[in-house]
């Protein structure tokens, strides 16, 4: 199989190889990348920019991650205008994330869009499967955050420090803990009056 039929494949959801040439080969021309990314940093936008479109499948403008950023192919990923990610982000990307505008992550973010099997003997011949992550616009990921596989974060909400994000969350809230869970409503009480 080519490297897009898999890649086809594992967006459908279904059991994939994890373990092909082709896949091992993409995510080691992935880690090359991401170093050449990260070792620009301090660069010109423009130019830091640019690496970011050869590597991930959509990226808007005033898109920033603090070094080290990794990622485990890139293609998988969509992320739009004025993101913004704190130092050690980890996106594993096989079932797909897409990140909305404005969005900030916290330090050491993970989004882990994929599971190796369940059964011991599956695992060890590489079965995988996938699922997507989708995360809203003006969201924001507080530092040490874990989403896992087929979660989906609602516009403007906010996930605090330390979650384990196992189940989707509604727009517009406060989730946290672990598993997260949903703390309280973002309302208009929150707003503090400040102007830059
Ligand atoms: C780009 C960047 O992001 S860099 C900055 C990185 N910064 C961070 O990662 C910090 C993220 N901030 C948080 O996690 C904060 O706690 C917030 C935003 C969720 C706080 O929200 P607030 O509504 O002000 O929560 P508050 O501090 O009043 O706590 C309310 C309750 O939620 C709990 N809570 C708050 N944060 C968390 C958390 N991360 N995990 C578990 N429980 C939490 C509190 O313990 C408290 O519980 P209690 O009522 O039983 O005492």
């Amino acid at each position: 199989m080519t490297l897009e039929s898999q890649r086809a494949h594992m967006l459908t959801g279904r059991m994939y190889n994890d373990l092909t040439p082709e896949l091992v080969q993409a995510r080691q021309d992935t880690v090359l990348l991401t170093t050449g990314y990260n070792d620009s940093f301090g660069r010109p936008q423009a130019e830091r920019e640019a690496i970011l479109r050869r590597l991930l499948r959509a990226v808007g403008e005033g898109c920033h991650f603090e070094p080290t950023f990794r990622c485990e192919f890139g293609f998988n990923i969509s992320v739009g205008d004025h993101f913004y990610a704190n130092f050690d982000c980890v996106l594993l990307d096989g079932g797909g994330i897409t990140i909305g505008d404005h969005v900030l992550f916290g330090p050491r973010v993970g989004v882990y869009t994929s599971n190796h099997a369940i059964d011991a003997a599956e695992r060890v011949a590489g079965g995988c499967y996938a699922k997507p992550v989708t995360i809203g616009d003006h969201v924001w990921v507080g530092g040490d955050v874990v989403i896992n596989q087929g979660v989906t974060i609602g516009a403007g909400s906010i996930v605090g420090s330390g979650s384990v994000v196992t189940r989707s969350v509604p727009a517009g809230v406060i989730a946290a803990g672990n598993p997260a869970r949903v703390l309280r409503p973002i309302t208009e009480a929150d707003r503090t009056g400040y102007q830059p």
